[in-house]
């Protein structure tokens, strides 16, 4: 039988924005974690976890710069939908923002590698499980 989910937080929620970066040819940015990392070879949207007492907006904007080399303005992060899920002994909450507007070229810093990818191929790609629900969601969004 399945066990159900508790019904509260031992270990407090772990926060996380990410973007969905679209360009005009209606692909998406996906990059690949680095070896070290929880999760090490998976694909996944730039961003990252809130620091505490930070905005999700301005932590987005923080990591796309850290892990991109990019700037973003806050206005231009369009909510796009969530991700609810359990993560080891937490519990993750991803925010992910639609993202059409930048400046600079994105390049690594931190990943293995970056790929831009039409929707569909999210399917084919090893990613999160949290992001599984999030990639239908997309295919419709973009
Ligand atoms: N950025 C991102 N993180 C994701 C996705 N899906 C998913 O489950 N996660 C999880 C993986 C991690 O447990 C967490 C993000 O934490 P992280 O360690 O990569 O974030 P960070 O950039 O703040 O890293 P660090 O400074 O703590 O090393 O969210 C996704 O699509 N993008």
């Amino acid at each position: 039988m399945l066990k159900p989910p508790p019904a509260r937080l031992e270990n407090g929620l772990l926060l996380v924005v990410a973007a969905a970066l679209i360009d005009g040819d209606r692909r998406v940015l996906v990059q690949q974690r680095p070896p070290g990392k929880p999760m090490a070879g998976l694909w996944e949207f730039p961003g990252g976890k809130v620091d505490p007492g930070e905005l999700p907006e301005a932590a987005l904007c923080r990591e796309l710069h850290e892990e991109l080399g990019i700037a973003v303005e806050a206005a231009c992060l369009a909510p796009a939908t969530f991700a609810s899920e359990a993560l080891g002994e937490r519990h993750l909450v991803l925010l992910l923002y639609a993202v059409r507007e930048w400046s600079g070229v994105p390049r690594a810093q931190h990943a293995t590698a970056l790929r831009w990818v039409r929707p569909i191929e999210l399917h084919g790609l090893d990613m999160p499980p949290a992001d599984q629900p999030l990639i239908a969601l997309l295919d419709a969004l973009i």
